[in-house]
């Protein structure tokens, strides 16, 4: 198994709570708050903190909602806190262009992660190059990963690791897989890649089991996983760190960051930013059930009030239509459907 980052540990954590929960907070982030979680997370040995639009650099616009305060200077604000921590951006090819890859990295980001759907690895080659080629460590995401069988995946993940990937994820991002099916998955990988990368998983908590998922995927080899502190993501939102880490202390997987400090974190500094807890509510569930990019759910918040119809039943219809990232105005279809208009 390749183990170029964390030698000293069992498993690295990356906490996306500024990332990912930037879909449940609406990308309403503010300077104060991103400092204040910044330095409560890496005092507490978080080694990799994720700072970006929800739907990564350049996700600020009129389709995937404005930022409040613009990313890179988030970015710049994070990497001058953290004294420890890495900063990590995510990109999707497409959403952002390589410039921004390139201003994150002038601000201070030291981790690219780059996301694509888990059958279009190739559109992330060049990325992947440009990342290497300016000395950023390289993540590959392998978004909405429940849709496919772990040997497509391991496929996908061989185009990533050839074109620069140091690291590929198993993402769940519909939080619809379970237990084996993110073993089987991890595994494939780590057959496929694993002499020349790392395997990660990043998990949702729809069905509830992300804590778990993340335990089953690092016994299958994964030795990266993703989390935020209060769950604070898309959806249901992410594995919650803080538990995570106190089950891997009474696993004696070693993880590096102090439980009491990172339970200190999520309740004192992270809770006050959120806009309300991340619930595993009937929409959130029904997200999970039906295989439903977790970043939908404020989407189909909004055009449910809009048009007056069921969120859980427009997140239904969603997932029967297999919907990806970048299709959420399909929502607004599928809303004048359920309304019979
Ligand atoms: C829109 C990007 C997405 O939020 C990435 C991610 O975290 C996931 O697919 O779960
Ligand atoms: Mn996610």
């Amino acid at each position: 198994m390749n183990r170029t980052f964390s030698d000293a540990l069992d498993l690295r954590i990356t906490d996306t709570s500024l990332r990912d929960g930037s879909h449940h907070k609406r990308h309403q982030f503010t300077a104060t708050e991103v400092r204040d979680i910044v330095a409560a997370l890496d005092g507490a040995g978080v080694p990799v903190i994720e700072v970006t639009h929800g739907d990564g650099l350049g996700g600020s616009s009129f389709n995937y909602g404005f930022s409040r305060t613009p990313e890179q200077e988030l970015i710049t604000i994070a990497a001058e806190t953290a004294q420890r921590a890495k900063i990590a951006v995510l990109m999707l090819p497409g959403v952002g262009v390589k410039d921004d890859i390139v201003v994150a990295r002038d601000n201070g980001a030291s981790v690219c992660r780059i996301a694509t759907h888990c059958t279009e690895a190739d559109v992330s080659e060049q990325h992947f190059g440009l990342a290497r080629e300016l000395g950023l460590e390289t993540v590959g995401f392998l978004m909405m990963a429940h849709s496919q069988p772990p040997e497509v995946l391991a496929a996908q993940a061989r185009i990533m690791v050839d074109a620069g990937c140091q690291c590929v994820y198993v993402v769940d991002s519909a939080g619809a897989l379970v237990l084996e099916q993110v073993a089987d998955r991890v595994a494939a990988l780590v057959a496929e890649v694993g002499d020349e990368a790392q395997i990660g998983f990043h998990g949702h908590e729809n069905l509830g089991v992300a804590v778990a998922n993340s335990v089953a995927a690092a016994r299958a080899g994964a030795v990266q996983i993703d989390g935020s502190a209060r769950r604070f993501g898309a959806g249901a939102g992410n594995t919650p760190v803080e538990a995570f880490v106190g089950v891997c202390d009474k696993l004696g997987i070693r993880t590096g960051i102090d439980f009491f400090a990172i339970a200190d974190a999520a309740e004192d500094v992270v809770r006050p930013a959120m806009p309300e807890e991340c619930l595993l509510d009937r929409s959130a569930l029904m997200m999970g059930y039906a295989g439903v990019y977790s970043s939908f759910l404020k989407h189909a918040a909004r055009q449910a009030e809009r048009y007056g119809v069921s969120e859980a039943e427009l997140l239904v219809k969603a997932g029967e239509r297999k919907l990806v990232g970048g299709q959420e105005d399909q929502l607004i279809d599928i809303a004048l459907e359920l309304r019979g208009s």
